[in-house]
């Protein structure tokens, strides 16, 4: 579904990613998993487009390439940042009800969402402000999916919530592979990580050194913890 060859990207001189290929085929849940400055931000804002210093070839079915975000958002992707992208001074319904339709997808329904994310719809008077952290990445995650992406880049859903948000969060994203969505995210807990993917690209110094499914992950989760510095 998914095709990325050879990306490059720069920050001026710096090069920060050095020829990344990796696949994501329909169905999957893929986690990007490596250390502090591997690149992993960088090459989920690449695919989206958000990254304009980037040479190589990206494709989603068709070719993306130098297309601008709005446009692969319409070709199906979605994307939720670490900050989350909350409008702040909207409530939380108005959040879902902001985004626009992408051509060929199915947007999820607010009944479908308020189902997925019960949370949502207790908060949703609610202003964004006023959400928690856990709150604030259910609102970014339902979000993209009212848009009908087919394939979500998530950057770190995780990072900085409890361990029962974070089971939480695991539900959710096996419900929306469930529903045929196609997930690449952006993951340090390995453990958890093997929970809700199918495999795993390890990122080190902007290139794909490993790709591992979930045995050997589970395998050398002692030798790749300690690698991650985690
Ligand atoms: N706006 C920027 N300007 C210059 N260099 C940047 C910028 N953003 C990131 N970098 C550098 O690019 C490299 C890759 O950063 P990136 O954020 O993609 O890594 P990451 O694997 O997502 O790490 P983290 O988990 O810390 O965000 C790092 O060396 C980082 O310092």
């Amino acid at each position: 579904m998914l095709t990325v060859r050879d990306l490059t990207a720069n920050y001026g001189q710096a090069r920060v990613l050095r020829g990344v290929s990796l696949d994501v085929a329909a169905g999957e849940i893929v986690t990007l998993v490596g250390r502090n400055g591997a690149g992993k931000t960088t090459l989920l804002r690449c695919v989206m487009g958000l990254h304009r210093e980037q040479t190589g070839e990206i494709a989603l079915e068709r070719p993306l390439t130098g297309l601008a975000p709005h446009q692969r958002a319409r070709a199906g992707l979605g994307y939720v940042p670490d900050d989350r992208g909350i409008y702040a001074g909207l409530t939380v319904e108005e959040n879902l009800l902001l985004p626009p339709t992408t051509k060929g997808g199915e947007p999820w329904s607010m009944a479908r969402i308020y189902e997925t994310f019960p949370v949502l719809w207790q908060r949703r008077r609610f202003p964004g402000t006023k959400l928690s952290g856990g709150e604030q990445q259910m609102l970014a995650l339902a979000r993209v999916l009212r848009t009908g992406a087919r394939l979500l880049l998530c950057d770190e859903p995780t990072e900085g919530l409890s361990p029962l948000l974070v089971r939480q969060i695991g539900d959710i994203l096996r419900e929306v592979k469930a529903h045929g969505v196609t997930v690449l995210l952006i993951e340090q807990n390995l453990h958890f990580a093997t929970t809700v993917a199918d495999r795993h690209y390890l990122l080190a110094e902007g290139r794909v050194v490993e790709n591992l499914d979930n045995s050997e992950v589970l395998a050398r989760e002692h030798e790749l913890l300690t690698y991650l510095g985690i």
